[in-house]
């Protein structure tokens, strides 16, 4: 059988997107593994699977897997990417669109100009959310990474993140650290390991090794809790530019319970059919 695909990207954090409303495919964690293969496969970050919601109340279920195969909660660029999915591929005619996912509940909105905006929902904090082994919840954390001591501050945007300051992105040794704080043993599931710098008070440069998936171009759940996390500290003012290695988002925050809205651009790249 052949499964019709589209390849897309949110500035440069690239998915295949596939509609299970219409089509039908067993998915496996190994069969994922080849697909994201960028030798072998079709190549990507993240699979987005576009399904029938569960609640009514809802216009449909939006999954998640990383490269390495397994499902995840939350994906920020794939959420403007899907919100551009079903709107290519007529799948809604709405222009607000209300999407469960395994992190919980998110608003996709196609703006006039084409940017999508996200009510990505509220960031949580305490240890438990994350989850992060910690007795109690505090603004950062000391985490032992080898031999170094890093202050870090861990936000769930419905999947866990950890945020380190750092004065100079370009040099910062993210390709060696970004895997050990992946796979801390204090994350029980792991975390996405963003590394910011500052630029000034709406301004600011992330990397993000991701969690199953290595450094990205752009990780948009890490611009929502790098964001987050400098306004928490007081080194940020919203609204805040998030300047990601493949282009930035606008992120918004007005604070404790309130939820967090990220702009930016979702691509079409190409569509494919492949055979299962
Ligand atoms: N690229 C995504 C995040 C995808 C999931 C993440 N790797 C995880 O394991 O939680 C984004 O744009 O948010």
């Amino acid at each position: 059988m052949l499964l019709r695909f589209t390849k897309m990207h949110g500035l440069g954090n690239d998915f295949m997107v596939i509609d299970l409303v219409t089509q039908h495919a067993q998915l496996s964690a190994k069969l994922i593994r080849q697909w994201s293969d960028r030798h072998t496969g079709i190549g990507f970050d993240q699979l987005l699977v576009v399904e029938p919601p569960g609640n009514p109340d809802m216009d449909f279920r939006y999954r998640i897997f990383n490269a390495d195969g397994g499902e995840v909660e939350q994906c920020g660029n794939g959420a403007r990417c899907f919100a551009r999915f079903v709107q290519d591929k007529r799948l809604t005619a709405k222009s607000e669109i209300h999407v469960e996912t395994a992190g919980g509940p998110i608003i996709l909105n196609v703006n006039a100009d084409g940017q999508i905006t996200v009510d990505m929902g509220a960031p949580r904090f305490s240890p438990a959310q994350i989850p992060f082994q910690a007795d109690t919840e505090a603004l950062t954390y000391t985490l032992e990474v080898g031999e170094q001591q890093l202050q870090i501050s861990t936000v769930s945007m419905g999947n866990p993140h950890s945020v380190t300051l750092v004065d100079d992105l370009d040099s910062y040794p993210v390709a060696t650290l970004g895997p050990l704080i992946e796979k801390h043993p204090r994350f029980d599931q792991g975390v996405n390991a963003g590394f910011m710098q500052l630029i000034d008070r709406h301004h600011a440069r992330l990397r993000v090794y991701e969690r199953g998936a290595g450094e990205t171009l752009a990780c948009g759940t890490g611009a929502c809790a790098a964001a987050v996390a400098g306004i928490r500290l007081g080194h940020l003012v919203s609204p805040v530019s998030m300047q990601l290695p493949g282009g930035s988002l606008h992120i918004e925050w007005a604070g404790p319970g309130q939820p967090v809205m990220m702009t930016g651009p979702a691509t079409r790249v190409y569509e494919g059919q492949i055979r299962v």
